[in-house]
């Protein structure tokens, strides 16, 4: 099905746009029906993705099956002048920056082409990701299907009908991977607070994280369950909790942070 999504022009080859092509690469979209325009690319990047067979700021002979639009949310307003000539009627515009309405898309394009906003993470790297995916009404099964094998490759992905979601959607799954590397960081500091080495200390952070995220994806466990498993009776896990989860312990800063990046992303907009 990714086939399908050739011809597929991608607008900002960067961390996450750049990050979700190399996957799709991987899984079949064949190379040579990829255009990238970035015209900030350095010239390493440029020549890395000319070497995958990958076209660089070439035009297209026909208009794409798919446009990805993954620059800044600040870029928008020139990219979407600059790019809505290059789609066709029956073109699918996703977009996944953050904060950016369907309507100032669709706005963009003439009347009636189909565009999806898509919220997607970086673990998508390694096929890991989430991405959760919103569309106007000129998609039809089709195209969603088109979409679901594009976000489906880089891992799962949710539909939503109401748009209203996708910034709250953006602070907990579109951000949340940098709440966890932080966790990582943080453990690691208290441990070399505690007196381990720093290598030590950052290998066992990691790789705890590493491990809880695997058990989290292989059991059916809800993570409640997987925590109190951890937990012995008056034991040294129930002595860390107590501090984790008092009045304002990681539960209210996590709500003050998603909070904070939801206001964040309604501001983007
Ligand atoms: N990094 C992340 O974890 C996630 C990012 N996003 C969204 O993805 C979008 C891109 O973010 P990143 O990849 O992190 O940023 P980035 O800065 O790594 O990538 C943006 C790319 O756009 C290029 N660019 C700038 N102006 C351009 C133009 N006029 N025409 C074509 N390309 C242009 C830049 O050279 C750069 O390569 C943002 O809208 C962000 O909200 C969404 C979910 C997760
Ligand atoms: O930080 C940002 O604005 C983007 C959107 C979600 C993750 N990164």
């Amino acid at each position: 099905m990714l086939e399908s999504a050739a011809p597929l022009l991608l607008v900002g080859a960067g961390k996450m746009g750049g990050a979700m092509l190399e996957r799709w690469l991987e899984l079949g979209l064949p190379a040579a029906g990829v255009t990238i325009v970035d015209p900030y690319l350095d010239e390493g990047a440029k020549q890395a993705w000319s070497g995958r067979g990958v076209r660089v700021e070439a035009a297209e002979a026909a208009p794409p099956a798919v446009i990805v639009l993954a620059v800044k949310p600040q870029s928008m307003e020139t990219v979407l002048p600059a790019i809505a000539g290059r789609a066709g009627p029956a073109t699918i515009v996703i977009s996944i920056a953050a904060g950016v309405g369907l309507g100032r898309i669709a706005a963009a394009f003439p009347a009636g082409q189909p565009v999806v906003r898509v919220m997607p993470n970086t673990p998508a790297q390694v096929g890991k990701g989430m991405s959760v995916a919103c569309a106007n009404d000129r998609l039809d099964a089709g195209g969603r299907a088109l979409v679901d094998a594009l976000l489906g490759a880089v891992g799962e992905a949710a539909w939503i009908d109401d748009e209203g979601h996708i910034d709250a959607v953006t602070a907990v799954s579109g951000s949340g991977p940098a709440y966890v590397f932080l966790l990582a960081e943080c453990l690691a500091e208290a441990g070399r607070q505690a007196g381990l080495p720093a290598g030590l200390a950052d290998r066992l952070a990691r790789q705890t994280v590493v491990g809880g995220g695997a058990l989290l994806a292989e059991s059916a466990l809800p993570a409640s369950k997987l925590r109190e498993n951890v937990t012995s009776p008056n034991g040294t896990t129930a002595a860390a909790l107590a501090v984790l989860m008092a009045a304002d312990g990681l539960q209210s800063l996590l709500t003050k942070a998603v909070a904070a990046a939801r206001a964040r992303s309604l501001e983007l907009g």
